[in-house]
Formats: C-alpha cells, sequence, structure tokens
C-alpha cells in the first residue's frame, strides 16, 4: 500500500524480473510491483577466488543474470524492457561461498558446517535501466548488497537429514529456507528477513529512490537511515511521459543530485531566499579542495600503511611514527575518521574498509599512486583551471615551469620511479572496473584482442581471466613495456597475454579480431582522436571488433558529475576530453564502425562495443 506511488511511477515502464526465483516473484509482487519473469540464462559460474568479497560476488552474478536477459530481449524483440532486476543470494561463512546446494549430501555438508553458528547472507542486487538508440543498447547499471546476519542452533544429525528429506534445501542458498522448515533452525537473525529469503525490499526501495529522486544534501541527515524513503519522495519519481534524456523525466533525473538552488526556486515559484535556497550546498563546495588535499596528504605520510601494520594508534603514537606535530595529525586523523577512511575507537584510530582496499599502498585495488599522481601533477595544474579555460591551452610553462610540448612524456616517461608510480597508478586505477568492463559484453567470439596503450596489462589479465580462449596483445612504448613484468599475476591468464613494443601512432599495429583502448581517447585532441581511430580501422577486419573504455557523459553533458570531473581533468591536462554515447557514435561510424552499443558499467569506467563494418 505504502510502496504503491512508486509502482505507480513505474507502470509505464516495461519491468523485467531476471530471476526464476519463486520467491523473489513473490516479494515483488505483493510490494506492488508489475513485471513481466524471464528467468536468466547466465551461468552462475564466476570464479570466486577473483572476488575481494563475497557480496562483490553475489552483486556480479546478479548483474551478469540481468545483463543476459536485457541483451537478449533487445536482440529478440529489438527493444529492450526498460527496466531489469537481476538478484543472486550467497550465504557466508568462515571465507566460503554457498549457493544452492546440488545434491542431498551438498546440503548435509552445508547444514553441518552452519549448525551453531552464525553466518552472513548476502543478496547482490542489480538494476539495470536500458535505452535503445538507433538501434544500439545503452545499458546501465545500479548495484547493491544487503547483509543479514542468521545464528543457527546446535542442529542433531536427526532434524538435520530429517529436513533434508524434506526437499525444502536443494533449491536454496546455503541449503536452508527461511521461511519455511528451515525457520526452525534459526536462532536470531540481524538484519533484514526478505534479503534472507532472496530479495532485499527495504534497500531496493531506497535505491529506486536514489535513482529516481536523489535526495537534496540538506534532506540527507534528517532521513531515517533504517527505513524507507518517505513516499512523498517516492512520489516526486520524474513522470517519462513526454521526458526524453535531459528532459527530466525518470531516466534524466539518475545520479543527477537535483541542485537545490533549481528545485526550490521552482517549487516556491518565488524569489530564491536564504530559508528557501539554504547555503549548504555551495558551503560543501567550497571544502570539496579541502577533503582532496586531506585525503593527498593522508596518503603522501602513508597514515593507511601505518595503521594497517601498527593500528589501533592513538594521536600520539601516529604523530610520533610520522615525526609531525601532534596537533597536527590528531586533526587530520579526525577528518579522515569524518570522511569514513578512519574508524576512531577508544583503542586509537585503525582503517575502515574502504582505507583497507584503495588506500595502502601496496593493495591488490590500491588507488594511492593515483592519488599521489593527483597530488603532485594535477593539482598544480588546477591551480590554473581559469587561464587554461581562458586561453584554451594546457599550462605546462605555469604549472610545471617547463615550456615542453609533451610535458606527460617529460614528467612520467623521463624518470624510472615517476614512470613506476605513473604505472601503478594506471594499474590500480583499470584493476578496480576491470571485471564490470572484462563482462560488459560477451566477448567469447574472439579469439585474439590487443589492447593499445595497455599499459600493466590490468584489464588484459582480467579478459584472459573471463576468456579462457582468448590471447590478448599488449602494445605500448618500450619504456612501458620494460617494467610491465612487475605487474605480471601468477595465474595461468598471465600464458594468455604478451607484449608487443611500439608506438600507436606510427608503428604497425599487431593483428587481432578486437581492439581495445581503455582510457585512450579520451587523453588526445580530436586530430589525435581521428589519426588513431583511422589507424585502426585500417588494421580491423570486417567483423572486428573495438572496445572502448572511457566514462561516458549522459547525452545533456551535465551528469554524472564524476565523468564531468574527469573530462575536466582532460582538458587542463591535455586539451582533450570525455564524450557521450552519441558522440562515440559518430566518431566510430566515421570510421567505419557500426552496432555501436554501451554499458554504464556503474564502476569507475564504462565501456562501448562496435563492430567494423
Ligand atoms: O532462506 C532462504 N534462502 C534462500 C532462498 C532462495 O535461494 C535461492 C538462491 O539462489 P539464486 O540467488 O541463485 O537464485 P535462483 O533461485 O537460482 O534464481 P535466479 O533465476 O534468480 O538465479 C533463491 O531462489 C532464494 O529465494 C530461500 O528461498 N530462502
Amino acid at each position: 500500500m505504502v510502496l504503491y506511488p512508486v509502482m505507480r511511477k513505474l507502470l509505464d515502464k516495461r519491468v523485467v524480473l531476471a530471476s526464476a526465483s519463486p520467491r523473489r516473484q513473490e516479494i515483488l509482487s505483493h510490494a506492488g510491483l508489475r513485471f513481466t519473469v524471464v528467468p536468466s540464462k547466465f551461468k552462475e559460474n564466476l570464479s570466486k577466488a577473483s572476488f575481494p568479497t563475497p557480496y562483490a560476488y553475489a552483486m556480479e552474478t546478479a548483474k551478469q543474470k540481468a545483463l543476459e536477459v536485457a541483451r537478449r530481449m533487445h536482440q529478440k524483440d529489438l527493444r529492450a524492457p526498460d527496466i531489469v532486476i537481476g538478484a543472486d543470494t550467497i550465504v557466508a561463512l568462515e571465507g566460503l561461498i554457498l549457493e544452492k546446494p546440488v545434491d542431498k549430501t551438498d546440503a548435509y555438508s552445508m547444514l553441518s558446517r552452519l549448525s551453531g553458528k552464525e553466518h552472513s547472507v548476502f543478496t547482490g542486487v542489480a538494476i539495470v535501466q536500458c535505452s535503445s538508440q538507433g538501434g544500439g543498447l545503452d545499458l546501465d547499471v545500479s548495484e547493491f548488497y544487503e547483509e543479514t546476519r542468521v545464528r543457527f542452533s546446535q542442529l542433531s544429525e536427526e532434524l538435520l537429514w530429517e529436513y533434508i528429506h524434506s526437499g525444502e534445501p536443494l533449491d536454496k542458498a546455503g541449503g536452508y529456507g527461511i521461511q519455511a522448515l528451515g525457520g526452525m533452525l534459526v536462532e536470531a537473525i540481524h538484519g533484514d528477513f526478505h534479503n534472507v529469503v532472496g530479495f532485499p525490499l527495504n534497500r531496493f526501495c531506497k535505491k529506486l529512490a536514489e535513482l529516481y529522486h536523489p535526495p537534496r544534501p540538506e534532506d540527507r541527515p534528517r532521513e531515517k537511515q533504517d527505513s524507507i524513503p518517505a513516499v512523498d519522495t517516492f512520489d516526486r519519481l520524474g513522470d517519462s511521459k513526454g521526458a526524453g534524456p535531459g528532459q527530466g523525466g525518470a531516466r534524466g533525473d539518475r545520479r543527477r543530485p537535483q541542485a537545490p538552488g533549481r528545485e526550490h526556486a521552482k517549487d516556491a515559484d518565488s524569489k530564491p531566499s536564504v530559508e528557501s535556497v539554504p547555503p549548504t550546498a555551495v558551503l560543501e563546495l567550497i571544502d570539496g579542495y579541502k577533503v582532496s588535499k586531506a585525503l593527498f596528504t593522508a596518503c603522501k605520510m602513508k597514515l593507511f600503511d601505518l595503521l594497517r601494520d601498527e593500528g589501533p594508534l592513538s594521536t600520539a603514537d601516529v604523530a610520533r611514527k610520522i615525526g609531525a606535530s601532534e596537533g597536527g595529525t590528531g586533526q587530520l586523523l579526525d577528518v579522515c575518521a569524518g570522511l569514513g577512511l578512519l574508524d576512531k575507537t577508544e583503542g586509537g584510530y585503525s582503517n575502515t574498509p574502504l582505507a583497507t582496499l584503495y588506500l595502502l599502498s601496496d593493495g591488490e585495488y590500491s588507488l594511492h599512486s593515483l592519488i599521489m599522481i593527483h597530488e603532485e601533477f594535477s593539482w598544480p595544474f588546477f591551480s590554473y583551471l581559469d587561464f587554461a579555460v581562458r586561453e584554451g591551452t594546457v599550462q605546462t610553462q605555469r604549472a610545471l615551469g617547463t615550456a615542453g610540448e609533451d610535458h606527460y612524456q617529460e614528467c612520467f616517461y623521463k624518470n624510472r620511479e615517476k614512470k613506476l608510480q605513473f604505472m601503478r597508478a594506471m594499474h590500480g586505477h583499470t584493476k578496480v572496473a576491470a571485471r564490470h568492463v572484462a563482462t560488459a559484453f560477451d566477448l567469447s567470439g574472439f579469439t585474439s584482442a590487443c589492447d593499445l596503450g595497455g599499459s600493466t596489462g590490468a584489464l588484459a589479465y582480467e579478459l584472459a581471466r573471463q576468456y579462457p580462449g582468448l590471447k590478448v596483445t599488449i602494445f605500448d612504448l618500450p619504456e612501458v613495456i620494460e617494467d610491465a613484468v612487475f605487474f605480471k599475476p601468477h595465474g595461468p591468464e598471465a600464458g594468455q597475454v604478451s607484449f608487443v613494443p611500439g608506438d600507436f601512432f606510427r608503428d604497425t599495429l599487431p593483428e587481432a579480431d578486437l581492439y581495445i583502448l581503455s582510457k585512450i581517447l579520451h587523453n588526445w585532441p580530436d586530430d589525435k582522436v581521428h589519426q588513431l581511430l583511422s589507424r585502426i580501422s585500417r588494421s580491423c577486419k570486417p567483423g572486428g571488433g573495438l572496445l572502448l573504455v572511457e566514462m561516458l557523459l549522459d547525452e545533456d553533458k551535465c551528469r554524472p558529475l564524476p565523468a564531468l570531473l574527469k573530462s575536466l581533468t582532460m582538458m587542463v591536462l591535455f586539451q582533450a576530453r570525455e564524450r557521450s554515447l552519441s558522440e562515440y557514435h559518430i566518431l566510430l561510424q566515421a570510421h567505419g564502425f557500426t552496432d555501436v552499443r554501451a554499458v554504464r558499467t556503474g564502476s569507475i569506467a564504462d565501456a562501448v562495443l562496435a563492430t567494423r563494418a
């Protein structure tokens, strides 16, 4: 009943549930959602070991289930649904991921492990928004997960087998159904019950509200974290009638927090006042540079490494160990805690999972070197943003004190330490989104790929992991290739990847069925972009593919904000830019590529695939 306003707004949309689970169908239809069920044919066989966390595995599986259905329906119908929902439920216990048992023995082994212990149930959910553009398919993925902690009583052998013989465990994650007989095994539950049954309804509703009408910054603190957003939030879902991209419809609103000034002025239909348009958003914008600088400084001082190795530590200990003032250190640590990077307890400061995953200097998904590049390289260029905008030129002289044409080469490739720092930065950044990119399209039809400017091979190795029949060549400058060996993984995928030195503007490109340009086009001005695409077009055989990995701007070019800021960075550093899908479409068509499709992965890079006509 309460949810009716959301469902009403979704009434004119084709919603598809990509799930055969009767429980998911029941939960969503009881909530009033109208949808069609199209079970996914995605084989749930992703390598669990390659995911940093159990929930990352569940989210990726959910995403792949939904994407498979969206693509299949698009191909069959030439019209994709508007929204495809995918979900995946798993049980995690002591580092193990348990899915549906394959037989009764497997059910026994799962249930006896769970007996007398607490485990986590994770459901990953993917909401894929689809739009067809000129026959192509644009997919925008939003993902989330929910965790519920469940404690089992000690189960006797007799009870265990009786339960298994009931037949209930076989199609249920972890081998039990909490909603039926399995409820008798459960001593306690902490979190969303529906999440255990297969669909986290509460988080789903919050996500819908966020996607279709992000809350205004000044409203955020007042929202109760543990409740479904108020009905009026749902009610303000944009009507999609007549609202194309950029016209403020439901799709137009997603990912762009409404600028408070705009919204209030429209609502009030009168002159904005300090009361109707409070300055909070502007004050937050003023503080933006302080947040970046605090992060840069903490990384530069390797605070997160220190706390990983010796934490939790008090302010005095940290100050002594890094040789800094106690007052200054305390303030920096508190800001990091305020930013969600550190936990502060009586025992001292320690890293949050966010810091552990991304801010250590040597973590698998480390963004530490990238942060240092921003501190040392981008920051001085941004200090001259006004000159860059006014003059339309790269401010190398002002920012670096040199007039070199090719400051990129000068800065990163002349000095080995700087080059390695740059390679580590690109490696971490690429790795974070590599799996999303590698699985955005089904690339199993390609047998050879060439990643132009593929650097350390972060994407190539992921492609090799996902497609065991694929051989990938990295084509990059000799000075990059000579150090790429430091990034080689130990697994069998290393054997599928080879390196060829060369300059993609000058040398003959290696032969391949699929060419890849990952974060390359955004580095170059338009004339160079055309030059490169024309070279690839000449090398690519008809039917071959070109995969672009970039952040996609929406058609109105006002969102998403991370892509806009990236574009500004590219302008300041290289007189280059990010593009929208239709801009890529035009570029690619001009160079003989058709069937241009895009997947907005929801991660820090999107993927565009085109076919050589
Ligand atoms: O307490 C309960 N725990 C889990 C379930 C059900 O278990 C399955 C989990 O499997 P999965 O997420 O892979 O989903 P499938 O059923 O295979 O359907 P898809 O087509 O979406 O892959 C799920 O059905 C839960 O509902 C339960 O019922 N109770």
